[in-house]
């Protein structure tokens, strides 16, 4: 496992090397030919608009010639989605934006309190040069979402699926949680995207975690994989800088000052989570940049000089660009860390305490800090404590499990038989119907190696696969993801750096060929089915080496409503007292078996005096425990848990 994280860990060059050769970076800004400039609206939409081929619905172009731009169509707003006139007043667009602010109806005069240059950048040779035109992150949708813009259909999310899901929050004074967007200040600008993104309303997770955010909490949240944490996070960030004022950044050698930050552990999802955050800040005149180890450094610099609101990263990548003072965290105002368990865990901890502590950044209290995962230990909660201040604790659904939508299958299979067992599967599909674009597999196994020789004898074998892993170049891991997404190879073969946040519809079986040895691990990667709502299946190879992750597992499916195989049950009871619970999530959980309730709670219990934290926040006040549905379902959560080995 470790050596699956090892491109992305700390340890990892994120350096640019010689022999990397350049990959297209995701979305850029497209670039108009200067004889194309001064054309007239109609063409130069065309070039820059593909959201709005038609011109008379176009107006949103940052450079858009036309004094007089058509306005936006006026959406069929449903009760949920009447804007705010005020925060939309408040949300002006960086100073490029000038034209597209008529077109929503805003402007200067109207808003006596407007700053020209509301995101404050203080450079105007460099900083304040906007891109000659913002490409439409919509535009993949593109033709269809012309005629579907403002339809109220959202993305097919199963919101039944959280009907009864358990919610607990903690910690003094806690923000109410909201039931529509439009209860939300969020601002216009961003409203608009996110009907362009189909949300209609939203998840449990952002209904708790935007309102906590957004009245600048600082927050560590655990809700189950697939049920919107990006949003949660992105939308309270994006909101806050529309709204606030920000001084000009500062005229400092090369580097750039951005307002937020937002961590992953690896690539691949920081560049998942920069285009998600894009599409939220689209037209808002929000810059967001994305910087990660494995592609050239020369780009990402040239585009952090252009300017940088929200800056997305891998932990290498910044903390090299930090090095060359390319990069000044003194004015992130808003921290965010998406799988902050992992972020924290013992790989990346020292790093991120480095970024976070021993940097420019303002401390804790002086910036707002988002933790945000599926999984908490116990231990990495007493860890992250450390970075925030006064903070709230939000737990929705069965934290660390995966939804009862993921139907979990465990088989015994021993090494030497998994290959013609995993044939047996994937025939199985085809014959079934469930196979190609809209039904992709997943299969994790354990080493770089093993997925590199899994995938060519699935190719012999007549079954399309492609692979992720560490050895792979940064080009091959994203030509490899995109030809999954396409379904040109509907099987992916991957190593623990597929394992969280990826968000790829239409996976609709992950194959644990050789499962973790951490259930939290097993929940991630399980979670790349069964998403937004949707139902996913997961099947698990388990023989004698996997011993030690027996009795988790066994109690992760009991709590997601599965059937476990008398036979794991019985695995799972051998292993009580010679493994102490073993398989990560009890040896760290310690007082609750799934990580989902807030430490602190207990009085910091279990806690070792070895990073000092423990105890701190016992006795937390303004407990607020809560459910959708039946606050019984939470009963699950009562049960004692298990010795903490860490503890
Ligand atoms: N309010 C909403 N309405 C409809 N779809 C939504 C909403 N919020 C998020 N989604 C969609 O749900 C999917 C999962 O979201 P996301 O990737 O943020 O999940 P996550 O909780 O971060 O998962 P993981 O724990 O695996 O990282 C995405 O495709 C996203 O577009």
């Amino acid at each position: 496992m470790v050596s699956a994280w090892a491109d992305s860990g700390p340890e990892a060059a994120e350096k640019t090397t010689a022999n990397v050769s350049p990959i297209p970076r995701p979305a850029r800004p497209s670039y108009v030919p200067p004889h194309m400039r001064n054309r007239d609206s109609q063409t130069q939409m065309a070039v820059s608009n593909p959201i709005h081929p038609n011109p008379s619905n176009s107006n949103q172009t940052y450079r858009n010639p036309n004094p007089n731009p058509a306005p936006i169509p006026s959406p069929n707003l449903s009760s949920a989605w009447v804007s705010n006139p005020r925060v939309g007043s408040l949300s002006r667009t960086g100073s490029w934006a000038a034209e597209s602010e008529k077109s929503f109806g805003w402007s200067a005069e109207k808003n006596p309190n407007s700053n020209p240059n509301p995101r404050g950048w203080g450079n105007p040779g460099r900083q304040r040069n906007p891109p000659a035109a913002e490409p439409n992150p919509f535009a993949e949708e593109g033709s269809k979402l012309n005629s579907t813009l403002f339809d109220q259909e959202n993305t097919g999310i199963n919101f039944e699926a959280y009907e009864d899901i358990p919610v607990e929050t903690s910690g003094e004074n806690v923000p109410p949680p909201v039931n529509t967007f439009a209860e939300i200040d969020l601002g216009d600008a961003l409203n608009l995207n996110i009907r362009r993104c189909k949300y209609v309303k939203p998840t449990p997770v952002q209904r708790y975690a935007i309102p906590i955010s957004l009245a600048g909490r600082d927050l560590m949240a655990c809700a189950q994989t697939g049920s919107g944490k990006t949003a949660a996070f992105c939308f309270p960030i994006i909101a806050a800088i529309m709204r606030s004022n920000v001084p000009s950044r500062p005229r400092s050698g090369r580097s750039s000052f951005p307002l937020a930050l937002i961590l992953s552990p690896t690539r691949e999802l920081s560049m998942q989570i920069y285009e998600e955050a894009k599409k939220f800040a689209f037209q808002s005149g929000i810059k967001v940049v994305v910087v990660y180890g494995g592609a050239p450094i020369s780009q990402q610099l040239r585009e952090l000089e252009r300017g940088v609101d929200i800056l997305v990263a891998t932990p290498g990548r910044l903390s090299d660009l930090l090095e060359r003072r390319r990069v000044s965290l003194s004015m992130v105002k808003h921290l965010a860390l998406d799988e902050a368990d992992r972020m924290l865990d013992m790989g990346f901890e020292p790093q991120i305490r480095k970024i976070v502590e021993t940097m420019d950044m303002p401390p804790a209290g002086k910036r707002q800090t988002l933790l945000f995962s599926a999984t908490f230990p116990r231990e990495i909660q007493r860890l992250a404590s450390d970075f925030l201040s006064s903070y709230v604790f939000l737990a929705v659904g069965r934290v660390g499990s995966s939804t009862d939508l993921i139907v979990q299958r465990v088989e015994f299979v021993l090494n030497e038989e998994k290959r013609s067992h995993l044939m047996d599967l994937l025939h199985g599909q085809r014959a079934s119907g469930a196979h190609g674009k809209h039904a992709l597999t997943l299969v994790f196994v354990e080493t770089k190696k093993g997925a590199d020789s899994l995938e060519y004898w699935l190719c012999s074998n007549g079954f399309p696969a492609t692979t992720i892993h560490g050895d792979r170049s940064q080009q091959e891991r994203e030509q490899a993801l995109r030809s999954f997404k396409s379904g040109v190879t509907p099987i992916l073969v991957a190593t623990d750096v597929a394992a969280r946040g990826l968000d790829i519809p239409h996976v609709a079986h992950v194959v644990n060929f050789d499962l973790p040895n951490d259930i939290d691990d097993y929940v991630h990667r399980i979670g790349r089915t069964g998403r937004a709502g949707n139902s996913g299946l997961a099947t698990a190879f388990f023989n004698d080496s996997n011993i030690s992750i027996a009795r988790p597992l066994a109690e992760l499916m009991q709590e997601s409503n599965q059937d476990v195989p008398t036979w794991l049950q019985k695995y799972a009871s051998s292993t009580r007292s010679s493994y102490g619970g073993g398989g990560g999530r009890n040896r760290r959980s310690g007082g609750n078996r799934f990580g989902g309730r807030d430490y602190r709670r207990d009085g910091g219990r279990g806690s070792s005096d070895r990073y000092g934290g423990g105890g701190r926040y016992g006795g937390v006040q303004g407990n607020v425990v809560s459910s959708y549905g039946s606050p019984a379902g939470y009963g699950a959560y009562s049960n004692p848990g298990y010795a903490s080995a860490w503890d």
